[in-house]
């Protein structure tokens, strides 16, 4: 099984940016080596930034860059009384199937065995007697029908469903398996909250008409020697949204579309439930090139 994961790819760069933080300059340069632990960042505007146990920065003349460290976390997290581990709040979750559910059933798993900080609070499916509708309804998970088709005529239109999602208080929307197009109205409500699962290492493999199957016959037919899943954020377009995680399997000589579809699932049901974990968490940091990375969990230090 080790052999299937060849690696994942892992970098000690650290990047992050603020996007709040927009008209603060700073003037020298400074590396994560210079900063110690714990020290004060003066701002030519003479405001002060307070960084305590603070994870590593990179600053640059442009903007400030900056992780937020759970335990700065905990002094601004909202509600008394909600959930909180290590002061950071559960995330609410919706999930959009169109199939089997494997990945949303993969998720679920982690969540409930504590691995992934967040609940599922609504499943959105455009097949109402999907795998992972079913499985939704044997957990009381609800279902909604999006979109309003002639084979689903009480699904919701795309205004409805983001007034939908809005009453669940969703704070992440992820796509697993799911094959219509997300609107642009979600995507503007959820701005960097809505990531896809895609069976290729994209950009390879990706775009209108590159899913499940189709996907792995194209790679088998390329001659590709590697392959994997993706995971990405959503834009209007299919599979052009910014990576956030790959990771990478073999292509055998011999593979049928079947057997590389079910090497790329084992990862992705693994790649999924951790990303599912750093997104609850808020490991989520974005590079100032715009890349999303994300802060490894056993060392702060390390970010993939
Ligand atoms: N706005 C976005 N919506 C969706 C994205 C996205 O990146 N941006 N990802 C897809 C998932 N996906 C690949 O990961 C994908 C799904 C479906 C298709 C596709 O060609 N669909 C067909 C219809 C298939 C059907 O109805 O059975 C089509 O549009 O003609 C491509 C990629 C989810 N939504
Ligand atoms: N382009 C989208 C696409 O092909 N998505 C793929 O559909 C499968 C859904 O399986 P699941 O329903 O068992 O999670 C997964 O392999 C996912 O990557």
């Amino acid at each position: 099984m080790a052999m299937e994961a060849l690696f994942s790819v892992c970098s000690n760069s650290l990047f992050s940016a603020n996007q709040n933080h927009k008209n603060i300059t700073l003037s020298p340069f400074l590396t994560s080596d210079s900063l110690p632990l714990s020290s004060q960042l003066k701002l030519q505007t003479g405001v002060y930034l307070k960084l305590h146990d603070f994870p590593p920065l990179v600053v640059s003349r442009k903007k400030v860059l900056k992780c937020i460290s759970s335990h700065e976390r905990q002094e601004t997290s909202s509600d008394e009384g909600e959930s909180l581990k290590n002061g950071v709040r559960r995330k609410n979750l919706a999930v959009f199937v169109s199939g089997g559910g494997s990945n949303f059933r993969a998720i679920h798993e982690a969540i409930l065995s504590g691995e992934v900080h967040g609940r599922f609070l609504v499943l959105v499916t455009n097949k109402h007697d999907c795998g992972g509708a079913r499985y939704a309804r044997e957990n009381g998970i609800p279902v909604i029908i999006y979109p309003s088709t002639k084979n689903e005529p009480e699904g919701l239109s795309s205004n409805d469903l983001v007034a939908a999602l809005n009453t669940y208080k969703i704070d992440f929307i992820l796509l697993a398996g799911y094959l219509k197009l997300i609107p642009s109205e979600l995507i503007q409500a959820y701005p960097n909250s809505i990531l896809n699962i895609h069976p290729s290492l994209l950009p390879a493999f990706g775009g209108k008409g590159y899913y499940g199957q189709k996907v792995h016959k194209a790679v088998i037919a390329s001659g590709a020697r590697y392959s994997g899943p993706t995971i990405h954020f959503v834009d209007e377009n299919y599979d052009t949204g910014r990576i956030l995680a790959q990771r990478i399997v073999p292509v055998l000589v011999n593979d049928t579309a079947e057997e590389l579809a079910a090497r790329v699932l084992r990862q992705e049901h693994k790649m999924y439930a951790e990303v599912a974990a750093a997104i609850c968490e808020e490991r989520v940091i974005w590079r100032e090139d715009g890349v999303p990375i994300i802060r490894n969990k056993a060392n702060p230090q390390h970010y993939s």
